[in-house]
């Protein structure tokens, strides 16, 4: 080593360092020398360290609160850091014992003996390095998005979903057709002790503190506490990201997600019906996850609270997409899983506020998150250039496959599964409207893929209508995709998302009929599935002409058009769109068999009716003064 001019050592690339030998041989010894002793100090010079500051140790009792076991009453001991890097951490760990309690307190239990290390709102670039070296199944992709492995879960867990009962959830819908199964109040403690135990047992957790909802006034704080990098990174994108002010204000969240999925819950607990339990208990704020991996139930179950908390505050949750026209016309796209939402809300000539959903209060919508979470099968950068363009650096893919070696992704690929998905920050989409909010909409677009083929492309909707097929919340999908033609699975989903919404249908019917009433909205019934026959005969309508006829909506070309009736579901038809073929308007056009196609129609409309029984009998606080008009709005025969 050679001594520098300021008494530091140059590393040399021999034991000569780079003293220039005269000796006509050409030296690579142009750039000024790192300042160095060690290959460790070099790589130490890499990284600008963070300072441990007081905020952080306050971030850590916080978080060893939020991990309290419920048993002793007090939480784990943390640190803050990887635990990979523990030299660097020693000394600067926060526990309980300082904290929170006067008198010294015994050992009893070797997790009391052991750190936890918190990895709290780490970058993207960190999570990756985790899960690349720690998680089995992640792998940077050509595109430099993440791909991941969601483990036996490829989907939400309905049936595992569970909500705690008490003296607060009075006004919840409870019973039949409800996504709410109950649980009591000891139950949920065990899964929480379950899910805190298992967390707490891991050298490392990860922990989000983020905000939903770009309404200021009616923000939340959420904390989500982790075991993997993949589900720090999926809410990283998926919430939205505060400042590094807003971080350091922080302070307690208003409610708190403990993703044990890695962990079973057990069978023999009371209420257990399967290994996956996703429990959620509102008067605690706090969320509980057990035997599933699935990403999509941290982002769902979030929704779920929203609403709850929202129509408190006389804000309407929805399930929905929604962009706005440079014009700052707003446009609202519901519609139950695949339908359409994400990949119609992204369009090249308009802003994007959000792709699944969103707060409409008397100032107008907000986003309620700080992402995109787009289905992926069959994507082409033809097709859909917006999402294609989001799948970079940064974004998490669930479940895709790519080539081994140039790790380019195959989106036709369903050997995972078919439910293959994107999750990316909203800023990724180029026409991104930040802050995520507009004013009032102007249309509000309900959109179902019928398999069964028989509704048509587009059809101008009444008040009553609109009501009618909100609470309908209908759409048909094909149930097996591989082995030949499957009947289309009619599927009813009140409020385009009864999986999450936590009070009676008829209450988020009544404030959105109020909404558009007041804002003048109007409604549209939008079929992306099939025309030209049920599915095996007919196919699905191209996403280009879905296009036009949404450009036409959007436009104001629509609602000038002239309209005709149709039989059975009395729906008011255009009969002509710009850029769309005439006779695909009207189904029965495209039908080569009409007897087939009368019989599927009526077959539908009584599915239709069967379902919304149980709603034309409801009268507790909803549109019960409506609930006859909204009956009558549904098909007659
Ligand atoms: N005519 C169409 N309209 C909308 N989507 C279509 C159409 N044809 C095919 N698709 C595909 O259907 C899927 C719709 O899914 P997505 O937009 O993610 O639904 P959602 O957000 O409502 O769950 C996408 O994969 C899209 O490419
Ligand atoms: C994440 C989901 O949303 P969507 O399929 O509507 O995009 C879901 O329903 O699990
Ligand atoms: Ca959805
Ligand atoms: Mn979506």
């Amino acid at each position: 080593m050679m001594e520098a001019k300021d008494g530091q050592a140059w590393l040399g690339t021999n034991g000569y360092g780079s003293r220039r030998e005269e000796d006509g041989v050409c030296h690579d010894d142009s750039a000024t020398p790192v300042r160095a002793n060690t290959v460790d100090e070099l790589h130490s010079l890499q990284r600008k360290p963070q300072v441990v500051e007081d905020r952080h140790r306050l971030q850590l009792q916080s978080i060893s609160a939020s991990l309290a076991s419920m048993t002793c009453g007090i939480g784990p001991k943390l640190v803050n850091g990887d635990p990979a890097r523990k030299k660097e951490m020693a000394g600067k760990a926060v526990t309980h014992h300082q904290h929170h309690i006067t008198v010294p307190t015994i050992t009893v239990s070797d997790s009391d003996l052991k750190f936890t290390h918190v990895l709290y709102n780490l970058s993207p670039s960190e999570l990756y390095e985790h899960a690349i070296k720690y998680e089995k199944g992640s792998f940077i992709t050509s595109s430099g998005a993440l791909a991941t492995l969601s483990g036996a879960k490829t989907g939400r867990s309905p049936r595992d979903k569970r909500v705690v009962k008490d003296e607060t959830t009075d006004d919840l819908w409870w019973g039949k057709g409800s996504p709410n199964i109950e649980m009591d109040e000891q139950t949920f403690l065990i899964n929480r002790e379950r899910a805190v135990d298992y967390l707490n047992s891991l050298d490392k957790v990860f922990v989000n503190d983020q905000f939903l909802n770009w309404d200021p006034n009616n923000r939340i704080k959420v904390r989500i506490i982790s075991a993997r990098a993949y589900h720090s990174l999926f809410m990283h994108n998926m919430c939205i990201r505060p400042t590094y002010e807003e971080l350091e204000n922080f302070g307690e969240p208003d409610f708190t997600i403990y993703n044990a999925g890695q962990f079973p819950c057990n069978r023999y607990t009371h209420y257990m019906t399967s290994s996956t339990s996703i429990d959620l208990n509102l008067k605690r704020r706090e969320m509980v996850i057990l035997g599933t991996q699935y990403a999509g139930e941290m982002k769902k179950g979030l929704f779920s609270v929203m609403h709850y908390l929202m129509p408190k505050k006389q804000i309407l949750s929805l399930h929905s997409g929604c962009n706005m026209g440079r014009g700052g016309d707003v446009a609202l796209f519901f519609g139950l899983s695949g339908t359409g939402k994400t990949t119609l809300s992204t369009d090249r000539n308009r802003i994007l506020i959000g792709d699944d959903e969103h707060c409409w209060s008397d100032n107008g919508i907000s986003n309620i998150e700080g992402g995109c979470y787009a289905k992926c099968i069959d994507l082409s950068q033809e097709k859909e250039p917006d999402i294609w363009d989001a799948i970079k650096f940064g974004t998490v893919l669930e479940n895709v496959v790519f080539d081994e070696h140039s790790r380019e992704v195959d989106y036709t690929e369903k050997s995972v599964t078919e439910n293959t998905r994107a999750a990316y920050p909203i800023e990724y989409i180029a026409n991104a409207k930040i802050p995520c909010v507009g004013p009032h909409p102007k249309n509000v677009i309900l959109l179902a893929c019928d398999a069964f083929g028989v509704l048509p492309p587009v059809s101008k909707l009444s008040h009553a209508q609109t009501m009618y097929h909100f609470i309908s919340g209908y759409t048909a999908l094909v149930a097996g995709t591989e082995d030949g033609i499957k009947e289309p699975q009619a599927t009813f989903s009140a409020c385009f998302g009864a999986a999450f919404i936590m009070l009676h249908p008829t209450r988020y019917a009544a404030m959105l009929a109020d909404k558009m009433n007041k804002h003048g909205a109007t409604g549209w019934l939008v079929n992306t599935g099939w025309i030209g026959g049920s599915y095996g005969v007919g196919e699905r309508i191209s996403l280009a002409y879905t296009r036009k006829i949404i450009d036409a909506i959007h436009s104001g070309e629509l609602l000038a058009r002239s309209y005709k009736k149709t039989d059975v579901f009395g729906l008011d038809i255009p009969t002509k769109v710009e850029g769309v073929p005439s006779e695909l308007l009207d189904p029965i056009n495209t039908w080569e068999d009409k007897d087939s196609y009368k019989l599927t129609l009526l077959k539908l409309s009584d599915l239709f009716k069967r379902n919304f029984k149980v709603f034309a009998n409801y009268k507790k606080g909803g549109v019960s003064d409506l609930a006859d008009e909204i009956a009558a709005a549904g098909p007659n025969f």
